[in-house]
């Protein structure tokens, strides 16, 4: 970091919305976020998979304009590009037929740099981030490590004030990202960046508590800001450190925490498809960790269980989130475990696994509501199109082919009803005591 006045607000936002179109109207990913970025400091956002965190950070870029509310860059609110910041990517977003200098060079060319400067603030970036020797490479001839290189050097060309990362080390191997996040902060630390601020979206509750001085924790529905934990631990941060495995324990409390989503508060809030989205899980991944789940006789941490499996706590918590809305498992304190059912489930053969998630069906608000409705029609069917319709009102155009998906996946593994995607038809089987005699 330059020398700076800590204080210093750079960003800010004010009840910052932004909507995506859905068939039924708009549909808020943030709704009314107040943020501010300081001098001095790195920011982390964390969440789930889906809570808007890339959509934070573009509308702290200025790539996209906020649907309500306002961002500004040192008091100024933004019309376009936020002039202030510079953006590093997960997939590194480098141009294959350009050299790393020229890579490097781009951000100063677009802002109108000339020639012999732009060769000179490039080689200096290049040399900062230890990529010399590399200048007239191509970004294919290079590792993920130094392609994620070129691309910090691109955005710290610029001198921005705010750098914004978008999950830019998950891309890499584990000891690359690992080696990548400990020369960021031998250059952070002692003030060797050439930028005032950083703001870090990832879905690694360690690698937040290893950067960030503060963590924000989001949520979706609504797109709000749950949680905010300080990371006041001097650096370097041995990862078995006490002080630093409680914070990562509190922070997976936070972003764990179901009570609004699963277990509805009063008996009045009945589930149904706009308040319970079905989580992004396979049947063949559900199946896959409730017989885990079962070679455990005891409740699992969720952090164990993630580190057990290689998993990130984004792909775990899906998972987990399916078994308990099905019934299957319940999670308390952190820690979750089979019920009989999902016991019986993880234990049974095909056949029989199948008729155990059929049995469950009720419970699943949006296949309820798809088999409730196909029962309903003459002929046992009804196109997409009417279900679309139906999540238009409370999913984005996204989220609802993506609800569209799991329910297709669930419903044909459990045999209530197939799906034609020729004809974009779904058929329900006639009711069991439709078919006795
Ligand atoms: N251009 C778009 N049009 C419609 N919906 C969108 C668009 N971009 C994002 N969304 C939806 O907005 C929600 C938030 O997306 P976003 O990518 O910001 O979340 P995220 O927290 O960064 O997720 P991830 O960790 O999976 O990248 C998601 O449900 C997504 O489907």
């Amino acid at each position: 970091m330059t020398m700076t006045n800590l204080n210093e607000v750079l960003l800010a936002t004010d009840r910052l919305t932004k909507s995506y179109a859905g068939a039924g109207g708009d549909l808020p990913v943030l709704a009314g976020i107040d943020l501010r970025i300081h001098a001095g400091e790195i920011v982390a956002l964390l969440g789930r998979s889906g809570s808007g965190k890339s959509t934070l950070l573009r509308c702290l870029a200025g790539l996209i304009p906020p649907s309500a509310g306002t961002v500004s860059y040192k008091g100024a609110p933004l019309n376009g590009s936020n002039p202030g910041t510079a953006m590093v990517f997960q997939t590194f977003a480098l141009l294959p037929w350009l050299t790393v200098q020229q890579n490097v060079e781009l951000g100063l060319e677009a802002r109108g740099v000339g020639a012999p400067e732009r060769a000179e603030a490039a080689i200096k970036a290049i040399d900062l981030i230890g990529l010399d020797g590399f200048e007239s490479a191509y970004p294919k001839e290079l590792s993920g490590g130094m392609r994620q290189r070129v691309g910090f050097a691109r955005a710290l060309v610029v001198e921005p004030d705010v750098l914004l990362m978008d999950e830019p080390f998950s891309a890499l191997d584990v000891l690359t990202a690992e080696n990548l996040r400990g020369e960021l902060l031998e250059l952070w630390d002692p003030g060797q960046f050439p930028t005032k601020a950083i703001v870090i979206v990832t879905h690694n509750i360690d690698e937040a508590v290893m950067l960030a001085d503060r963590v924000l924790v989001l949520d979706s529905r609504p797109g709000i800001i749950k949680a905010e934990h300080r990371i006041d631990l001097a650096r370097p941060r041995p990862r078995d450190g006490k002080e630093f495995e409680d914070l990562a324990a509190t922070i997976y409390a936070t972003m764990t925490g179901r009570e609004r989503q699963l277990t509805p508060a009063t008996p009045a809030l009945r589930r149904t498809p706009a308040n319970t989205p079905l989580p992004p899980a396979s049947v063949d991944e559900l199946s896959g960790l409730a017989e885990i789940l079962a070679k455990h006789t005891e409740p699992v941490d969720l952090a164990d269980l993630a580190d057990e499996l290689g998993l990130e706590i984004d792909d775990l918590l899906p998972l987990v989130d399916a078994l308990e809305l099905l019934a299957f498992a319940t999670v308390d304190h952190g820690s979750v475990a089979l019920t009989g059912v999902g016991t019986d489930f993880a234990g049974a053969d095909v056949q029989a696994s199948k008729e155990i998630f059929a049995a469950t069906a009720d419970g699943i608000p949006l296949v309820h509501t798809m088999l409730t409705s196909l029962r309903n029609t003459d002929d046992g069917t009804l196109r997409i199109g009417f279900f679309r319709d139906l999540l238009a009102h409370h999913y984005t155009n996204e989220q609802v082919t993506q609800q569209l998906d799991i329910a297709t996946d669930w419903g044909r593994y459990a045999e209530l009803y197939s799906y034609n995607a020729i004809n974009e038809e779904y058929e329900t089987r006639p009711r069991p005591t439709d078919t006795g005699h």
